[in-house]
């Protein structure tokens, strides 16, 4: 019950967590398995500059992509009952935190560091903030960036589960509180 009054069906649901963790993929299955809309940040933010995020880290720069996520984050949390997955540097801004934290429930997907490597070459170049870097940066900025992602409502594990097992263990978790929701 306490949930229930905690995390109203109407509220919307932003998907944290370090890049590559599967936000993007499993936010999509979960929008899927509750039936409600998706939104990525990263695509729309792709969308308003038409071009990729590595082009918009080359020719705008990383702030104006920081201020566009801001603005795109802040617009999206005012909606109900969406699931928005944010990038993996979304919560490096105060006010974004704030904004997730106050109006949705904030979901971190967490993943150990010896699954995450397994999946970098699939990430690496659509990602500019791990081009260049050294395996040990990358651990790094893995570990530090795990500071960023401790305020949250709920945690999933994804450690040997596939982006479905995840997908529909968050769902299960969910649907007694959309249920009581539904009745209310
Ligand atoms: N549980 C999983 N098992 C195996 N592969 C996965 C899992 N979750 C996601 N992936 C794969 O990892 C890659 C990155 O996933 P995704 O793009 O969803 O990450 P993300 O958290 O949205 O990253 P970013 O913060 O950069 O937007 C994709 O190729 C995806 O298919
Ligand atoms: O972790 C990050 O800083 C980023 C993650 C991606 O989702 C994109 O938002 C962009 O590549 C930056
Ligand atoms: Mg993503």
């Amino acid at each position: 019950m306490s949930n229930f009054k905690m995390f109203p069906k109407e509220k919307s649901i932003v998907f944290i967590g370090f890049m590559g963790v599967g936000k993007t993929t499993i936010g999509k299955l979960v929008a899927q398995n509750l039936n409600r809309s998706f939104i990525d940040i990263d695509e729309e933010i792709e969308k308003e500059y038409k071009m990729p995020t590595t082009e918009i880290f080359k020719t705008i720069g990383e702030k104006a992509f920081r201020e566009k996520e801001k603005a795109l984050i802040t617009k999206f949390c005012s909606q109900k009952s969406i699931i928005i997955s944010v990038g993996g540097g979304a919560f490096l801004q105060k006010e974004v935190r704030e904004v997730c934290l106050s109006n949705c429930t904030v979901i971190a997907l967490d993943i150990s560091w010896e699954q995450w490597k397994e999946r970098l070459d699939k990430i690496i170049d659509s990602r500019p903030v791990l081009k260049g870097l050294s395996m040990e940066e990358i651990e790094a900025l893995f570990y530090k960036r795990k500071e960023i992602y401790v305020t949250h409502h709920l945690k999933f594990t994804t450690d040997h589960l596939t982006e479905e097992e995840v997908a529909n263990d968050i769902t299960e978790s969910l649907k007694p509180i959309s249920e009581l929701n539904d009745s209310n």
